[in-house]
């Protein structure tokens, strides 16, 4: 069973970076005084104006704060429903998800995007929609943050499978360290013309076509 990062992974760093997170940066003042945002902003703080603020710093930083994540998809899902949006998905990812599809192999999704932004990425691609190649969706709310050792276990419980039998596909090497010492597989996956981080000592692939 596959379990897959997304951004560095299938998808390149530049354009979550470049296209997302602009996209989000733009609309987070509007957003906080949305009463569908509410709840997730009194996470960050009480005033708006003090949430929009954090908000915009933790994207500044790519901090993967779960509050932060929640609001980037409700915003995102506007994007992609006008059209405004589509998601990138590297070119040798679909032909290996339409093979693992027919063979049978469960693939699964962790990141720390948040689910609804996960669903939304894989069904509005340069490729199509590819989101039925996907048995599940795990992020920081399910299953906790992707470099802690229990994240992994409880990912693992949830499908009910065996460490042993679960290959993760990430570019972090804390992510794949975790997923290690959790008892799972581990590939690293190295984009370097996106500026992949290094993937430690993990086995390495270039492409999707290399699995
Ligand atoms: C599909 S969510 C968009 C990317 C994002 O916000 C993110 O944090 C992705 O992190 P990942 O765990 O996929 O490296
Ligand atoms: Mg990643």
């Amino acid at each position: 069973m596959i379990v897959t990062d997304i951004e560095g992974t299938t998808s390149a760093i530049s354009h979550v970076h470049q296209v997302l997170f602009p996209y989000s940066r733009a609309r987070i003042g509007d957003w906080v005084r949305r009463p569908e945002a509410a709840s997730v902003v009194r996470e960050v703080a009480d005033d708006p104006d003090e949430a929009a603020s954090i908000l915009v710093g933790w994207i500044d930083a790519d901090v993967k704060a779960t509050p932060l994540k929640t609001l980037q998809g409700l915003i995102w899902a506007e994007g992609y429903a006008s059209g405004e949006l589509t998601a990138h998905v590297y070119d040798d990812v679909p032909p290996v998800l339409r093979r693992w599809s027919a063979d049978g192999v469960p693939v699964y999704v962790y990141s720390s995007g948040s689910e609804l932004a996960q669903r939304l990425w894989f069904k509005h691609t340069q490729h199509g929609d590819l989101l039925h190649h996907f048995a599940g969706h795990f992020d920081t709310v399910s299953a906790g943050p992707k470099r802690d050792v229990g994240s992994y276990q409880a990912i693992a419980k949830s499908i009910g499978a065996e460490p042993s039998e679960l290959t993760f596909l990430s570019d972090v090497a804390a992510e794949l360290d975790a997923a290690a010492e959790a008892g799972w597989q581990t590939i690293g996956v190295s984009r370097p013309e996106d500026g992949s981080p290094d993937t430690g000592n993990h086995r390495r692939i270039t492409s999707f076509a290399q699995l």
